[in-house]
């Protein structure tokens, strides 16, 4: 792995953060890490880490063994079109586009190619993604090796296709979900007694703790949830009357409302 070559294709803010997460955990040298950006003054200070950086895709794809496509989805067909004749036979294509599926990818390549799709999300900036990956024409330990890339930057699955929009909503679209509960629970401290910033810090390291009891400790929600609710206590009532608002519902829905629009485009 040291000794890969490694070219991230579109410098973003998705490309930055895996091209910092892979530098970090020293799996793979910095100095093998070619970042590309049109306009290459915004990534300087990836320089800073030895990490190199170009404005020159068919450079960068030409000794590559693994390549990131972490441009928008709309600008991948003409990034795999300008690199495709250079990239060379078996090298590991890893494309970040949300909703370009891996046979849509390979027309474009017009050459078979192990190609895998990633769904990181955006807490990959401080090596905490979620990240889903499916795999196309790849053997075993090519998809070890994309699972171990994004195991440097949190933690990461291989799961089949299919699932790709499932896990754009759950892990992507998921982080939004979650911050959204954080702001609703502050907004809430505040009317309460606390100032902004403190409600804010309460609400975040309490979601904190409550994800890492289930992480850590592998226990079921609604277990940890009755260790909280005594009877006739403050919290069941509260928890009652949002469900009585419909708490669950709204999120259980929003869920199914992104997955339809990636679904069928409405
Ligand atoms: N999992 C998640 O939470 C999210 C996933 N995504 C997906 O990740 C991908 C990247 O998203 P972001 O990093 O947010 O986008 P971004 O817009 O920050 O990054 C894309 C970068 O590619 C560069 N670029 C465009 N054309 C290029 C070319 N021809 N050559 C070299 N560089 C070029 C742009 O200048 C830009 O810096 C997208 O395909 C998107 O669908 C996006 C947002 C969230
Ligand atoms: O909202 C979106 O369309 C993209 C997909 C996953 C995260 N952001």
């Amino acid at each position: 792995m040291k000794n890969k070559k490694i070219a991230i294709i579109g410098g973003g803010n998705l490309g930055q953060a895996i091209a910092k997460g892979i530098v970090n955990s020293n799996i793979v040298a910095a100095s093998n890490i070619t970042v590309t950006r049109r306009r290459t003054h915004l990534i300087q200070t990836l320089k800073e880490l030895d990490i190199r950086i170009s404005s020159n895709n068919i450079e960068a794809a030409t000794d590559a063994n693994i390549i990131f496509l972490a441009v928008k989805p709309y600008q991948i067909q003409q990034v795999i079109e300008e690199i495709s004749p250079y990239v060379q036979k078996g090298t590991i294509i890893i494309s970040l586009a949300t909703g370009i599926d891996a046979l849509s990818i390979e027309k474009y390549f017009k050459k078979e190619l192990p190609i895998f799709r990633a769904m990181p999300n955006t807490a990959i900036a401080i090596g905490e993604s979620m990240t889903c990956i499916s795999a196309h024409h790849a053997n075993q330990e090519q998809e070890q090796i994309v699972l171990t890339l994004f195991e440097q930057v949190g933690q990461a699955l291989i799961i089949p296709e299919e699932l790709m929009s499932s896990a754009t909503v759950l892990a992507a679209c998921g982080i939004a979900y979650a911050l959204r509960f954080i702001r609703a629970a502050t907004q809430g401290g505040i009317e309460i007694g606390f100032g902004s910033n403190l409600a804010l810090q309460v609400a975040a390291q309490t979601v904190k703790g409550a994800a890492e009891l289930l992480i850590k400790a592998g226990t079921h929600p609604e277990e940890e949830i009755d260790k909280v609710t005594t009877p006739r206590g403050v919290t069941i009532s509260g928890l009652n009357e949002m469900e009585h608002q419909g708490f669950s519902s709204a999120l259980i829905k929003g869920v199914l409302t992104s997955f339809n629009k990636i679904e069928n485009g409405k």
